[in-house]
């Protein structure tokens, strides 16, 4: 360990000088193996190599704040570790949030890496609270499935209902429900209300509400190693649920490199990592590739090294949760949004026409409908942008009419950034905390 230490002291040294204190000192979380923090993000240096032994899958925890998310993401931890499935990550280390806000950085979803028998997993312990639905929003974007969180004691609130909505949209088709706190809850009748009111809503949301899996149990019993027919129990029911419920996706391997960029860091010496989930396509080592989103014209650079959860690989391809680095190119020159792809396959375009569905009050959407120019928040993949939304028709248009909660309407729609948009792509509008809609891009103008 010291050795292991002192080979990257020097590196961690010129990491500090460069950056912010408070901003080292997140380097140095990184560095000094925090592996569920950021799965592309290690040294991307002298690393053991990723083999893909099992199939992998991209899941997570979603659900309303304080049922209890970042307390199963650690019990789930804690019991594969007891297999050598996983290393055992406690509360403190997923629960990176507060610390985060403290140092007024943006809240960001933190990547666990785990196994069961059958698959490797990618997991993404998304924050609950509603001021973070925008990281939820680019955490669940790269889920192939869900575990939604809620707790017996209080049954589906507010964020139950938004991230099974959000979940929905950015394409998850299938969730396995988790009730936690049953420790807690000793009535049989308020877990089977729990149950049926989850079923209910799962089935409005268009999920197969009769078949999905709900385990009820504990968490926090299996994390403090009590109660194990509540806790450790229904935690192996939880993994074999998702194992057989949630597929495995079918990746388009064949298709063009794509990956939407979640984040970014610099590491000092080597040059910038660009992190996120690869949608499409295979990438190898030392391949050149552009950067698409917010710019005219794409940047063109060469990835010259690819890993995943602190290990190397050869090819970073359609599933992968993975970091690339990128040659010559600047930290400021790289956002979130922006996708990484095979040169000359993806042009940024502003201009599109979309069917919106628009959210009712009942759905936490508007209580009010909106006219001409209507300017809410664009989320599309890892992107949010403001977008300029009109009327197709222009006599519609010209009469003043307004688009109202529950309506489906085709609109014009103009972003304010060129952006990676593809026909067939999924999106949803926010305004002041909330969605007010979801829509689909069935054309691009410009
Ligand atoms: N009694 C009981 N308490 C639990 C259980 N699971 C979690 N808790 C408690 O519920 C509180 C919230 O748990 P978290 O895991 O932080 O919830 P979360 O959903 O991750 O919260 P956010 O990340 O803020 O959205 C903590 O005080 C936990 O100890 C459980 O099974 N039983």
């Amino acid at each position: 360990m010291a050795s292991w230490r002192a080979a990257f002291a020097p590196f961690l040294r010129g990491a500090f000088q460069v950056l912010q204190p408070n901003k080292a000192a997140i380097v140095k979380e990184f560095l000094l193996c925090k592996p569920h923090y950021a799965p592309g993000v290690g040294a991307i240096r002298n690393m053991a190599t990723y083999e893909r032994k099992k199939p992998h899958v991209n899941i997570g925890t979603i659900g309303h704040v304080d049922h209890g998310k970042t307390t199963l993401s650690a019990a789930i931890t804690k019991i594969l570790a007891e297999k050598g499935y996983a290393t055992f990550l406690d509360y403190a280390s997923i629960d990176k949030a507060p610390e985060e806000k403290a140092r007024g950085i943006t809240i960001s979803a933190a990547h666990i890496e785990y196994e069961t028998d059958n698959r490797h997993y990618s997991h993404v312990d998304c924050p609950g609270h509603a001021d973070y639905i925008k990281n939820m929003i680019t955490g669940a974007a790269s889920m192939d499935g869900a575990i939604i969180v809620v707790a017996a004691s209080d049954g589906q609130m507010p964020q139950t209902r938004e991230h099974l909505l959000l979940a929905r949209q950015v394409g998850i088709q299938r969730v396995v429900v988790f009730v936690n706190k049953c420790d807690v809850v000793d009535d049989p009748e308020m877990l089977e209300l729990v149950e049926m009111e989850m079923r209910e809503l799962l089935s409005s949301y268009k999920f197969d509400g009769d078949s999905t899996p709900i385990i009820m149990g504990s968490a926090l019993c299996a994390l403090e190693n009590r109660q194990p027919e509540v806790g450790e129990k229904k935690i192996h029911e939880l993994l074999d649920a998702v194992d057989t419920w949630i597929p495995t996706p079918v990746r388009e391997l064949d298709k063009p490199f794509l990956m939407p960029v979640e984040d970014v860091f610099q590491i000092s010496g080597r040059g910038t990592v660009a992190t996120g989930r690869v949608e499409r396509g295979l990438l190898k080592k030392g391949e050149d590739v552009e950067l698409v989103g917010y710019n005219k014209v794409p940047i063109k650079t060469t990835v010259t090294g690819c890993e995943t959860f602190k290990k190397e690989l050869d090819s970073a391809q359609a599933g992968d949760n993975s970091g690339l680095l990128l040659r010559g190119i600047k930290r400021e020159q790289v956002r979130r949004g922006m996708v990484i792809v095979k040169p000359g396959t993806v042009q940024p375009k502003s201009k599109f026409i979309s069917s919106l569905y628009v959210l009712t009050k009942e759905e936490g959407g508007r209580h009010t409908g909106f006219g001409q120019n209507y300017r809410p928040q664009m989320f599309l993949r890892t992107s949010d942008v403001p977008v300029n939304l009109q009327h197709l028709d222009e006599a519609v248009a010209a009469s003043g009419a307004m688009v109202m909660p529950g309506d489906n309407v085709e609109m014009k729609g103009e972003i304010f950034y060129p952006m990676a948009l593809e026909e067939g792509q999924r999106f949803n509008l926010r305004e002041g905390g909330r969605t007010v809609a979801t829509g689909l891009i069935t054309r691009i103008i410009e």
